[in-house]
């Protein structure tokens, strides 16, 4: 099949040719850059109209003959979707062949699978407008974890128009970088989500401040990319996935691949990053998502085929893909390879949050050392609270060891039923009254046995009574949730009863409002 793909969700005016016989990408592309500031839609739609036709002309000039037309039907830009939507439609109808509407976070992922050969990966894909760790679970693409505020490249952007540099802000932060030393800056993971709003304030001071720029450059690449490798090594350690694919334009940066391939390394999982070329937007992969697409009959009718500038990759209908999943059932081993630690299980537990050598060293003993301590400590907190826990035989913080009492004969997604997870919502709803979120409540960190249900590894858990923080601790577990159960809604819908059982209902209300926010955003 052969398939012509037009993209312009904001700055890249782009067309490209994909032959599915010789495994040929043509693409060529026609950028948009703001005079100053930021991307102004209406400049950039105007450019997509002057620069589209440009494109699909040279792209067209490579093809022998074309059998579909692909397009991104969103997210991104309204003004410059509609022009792009215009431009597929008209072609598709003066060649006389199907139309095929790609979500473009879809594509970032689908190139990394098509050009890896990997069959079932975890994908991050790290854009100017996203972040999220998405894995393919009941006929969807999951997002397991996301940014609960700006997308990475965009957060990135902002800090470098604080400096006054030109967009786009990625490439010059890392040009500066080199040479920088750390300084600590926050660093937000809840559960596989993070947020990026207080690290960029927090860098933005340290510049009026008198911190040097190349420091600040520097350290923010080290703590924004090390929350993106952690995260992805959380997917991969929830789901027991053994493949990792990079996707989107924050994906060129070096420092980040580097960390990604070294995590991955570290725990026998296989890492891929698609060349530049279909890192940054391009219509190569949307051209190839629209074969995948087209080949499974997924086409448009022309007068169904209106844009949607908020297309999550969660809404889309995987057509193209069986009933297989991301999540593969784990065995009870002797050794562990968590997100976090190496554990040893034997009649006792030894849990080592070992050095990892991706993140940089003062950060990396910053975190082993505050979330083995929180761990140790809320552990015994949530106990008396009323929440069964193991009982904590020894810690010694410079190692980064603890050692538990061995409790449950499974974890809680070995055996996951409705009646289990409605008391895993008992217990969170416990634990919330004591004033202590759980920080990463997931099927592996709950361990079953014939009487009771334990909540184990604390280490991302704090004290707050903000209504907000239970509700995302719930927005956690379900999360997880999506990406591995068999039955979803069963078990949320258990999940929140057990939890109205014993806690307080606006907590919910919270956590849809939590959830409006992913969707609509
Ligand atoms: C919806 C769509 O329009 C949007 N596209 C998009 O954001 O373009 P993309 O090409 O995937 O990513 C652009 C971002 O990628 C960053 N970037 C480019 N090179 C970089 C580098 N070497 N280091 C860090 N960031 C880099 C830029 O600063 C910019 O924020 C998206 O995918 O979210
Ligand atoms: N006290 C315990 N009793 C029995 N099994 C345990 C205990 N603690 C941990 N395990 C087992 O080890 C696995 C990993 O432990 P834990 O979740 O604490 O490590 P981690 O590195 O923080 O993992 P992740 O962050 O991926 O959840 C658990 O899923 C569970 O199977
Ligand atoms: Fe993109």
């Amino acid at each position: 099949m052969r398939v012509l793909g037009i993209e312009g969700t904001a700055w890249a005016a782009s067309a490209a040719y994909f032959d599915t016989e010789t495994g040929d990408v043509f693409i060529d592309s026609d950028p948009y850059q703001p005079e100053s500031g930021g991307i102004h839609p209406r400049e950039a739609a105007e450019h997509m109209a002057g620069a589209l036709p440009t494109v699909i002309e040279r792209a067209l000039s490579e093809a022998d003959s074309v059998d579909a037309v692909a397009f991104s039907r969103g997210p991104g830009l309204g003004p410059c979707l509609r022009i792009v939507a215009s431009a597929a439609r008209a072609l598709a109808q003066s060649l006389d062949v199907p139309l095929v509407g790609a979500n473009h976070m879809v594509a970032h992922l689908e190139i990394g699978r098509h050009r890896s050969g990997f069959s079932n990966p975890v994908c991050l894909n790290a854009s100017g407008a996203n972040a999220h760790v998405l894995g393919y679970h009941n006929g969807r693409y999951q997002v397991l974890g996301e940014t609960m505020d700006t997308g990475v490249g965009n957060a990135l952007d902002k800090f470098a128009r604080h400096l006054e540099w030109s967009h786009p802000g990625g490439p010059k932060i890392e040009e500066r970088a080199r040479g920088g030393e750390y300084i600590d800056l926050p660093y937000v993971v809840k559960g596989m989500d993070f947020s990026f709003s207080g690290i960029m304030s927090a860098a933005k001071d340290a510049v009026d401040s008198s911190e040097r720029i190349e420091d600040v450059c520097f350290s923010l690449q080290e703590t924004v990319f090390a929350m993106l490798a952690e995260v992805s090594e959380r997917a991969l350690s929830l789901t027991g996935s053994d493949e990792l694919v990079l996707g989107g334009g924050v994906g060129q940066n070096a420092r980040l691949r580097e960390m990604l391939a070294e995590m991955c390394e570290a725990r026998g999982a296989s890492f891929y990053a698609p060349e530049p070329r279909f890192l940054r937007d391009n219509a190569g992969m949307i051209a190839v998502l629209g074969a995948t697409m087209a080949d499974a009959g997924d086409i448009l009718e022309i007068d169904e085929s209106r844009v949607d500038s908020n297309f999550r990759p969660d809404q889309v209908d995987v057509t193209w893909r069986g009933a297989e999943s991301v999540s593969r059932p784990m065995n009870e081993e002797h050794e562990v390879i968590g997100a976090e630690a190496v554990v040893e299980l034997d009649e006792d537990v030894r849990k080592r949050r070992r050095p990892k050598t991706y993140r940089h060293p003062a950060l990396d003993a910053r975190l082993r050392r505050e979330r083995t301590a929180s761990e140790a400590r809320l552990t015994s907190l949530a106990r008396r609270a009323g929440v069964p826990t193991p009982a904590i035989r020894d810690i010694d913080l410079r190692e980064g060891t603890l050692v538990f009492e061995h409790v449950g004969e499974a974890d809680l997604s070995a055996d996951l039923t409705p009646e289990r997870v409605r008391e895993l919502g008992r217990h969170l709803a416990t634990l919330h009254d004591a004033g202590v979120v759980h920080g990463d409540p997931t099927p592996r960190n709950a361990r079953v046995s014939d009487r009771r249900l334990y909540c184990i590894d604390f280490g991302l858990g704090y004290h707050t009574d903000e209504i907000e923080d239970y509700a995302m601790d719930l927005h956690v577990f379900e999360r997880s949730l999506a990406g591995t159960a068999a039955d979803f809604e069963a078990c949320v819908g258990a999940f929140e009863a057990g939890y109205c059982e014993v806690g307080d209902r606006a907590v919910i209300d919270q956590l849809r409002a939590i959830e409006g926010r992913g969707r609509y955003r």
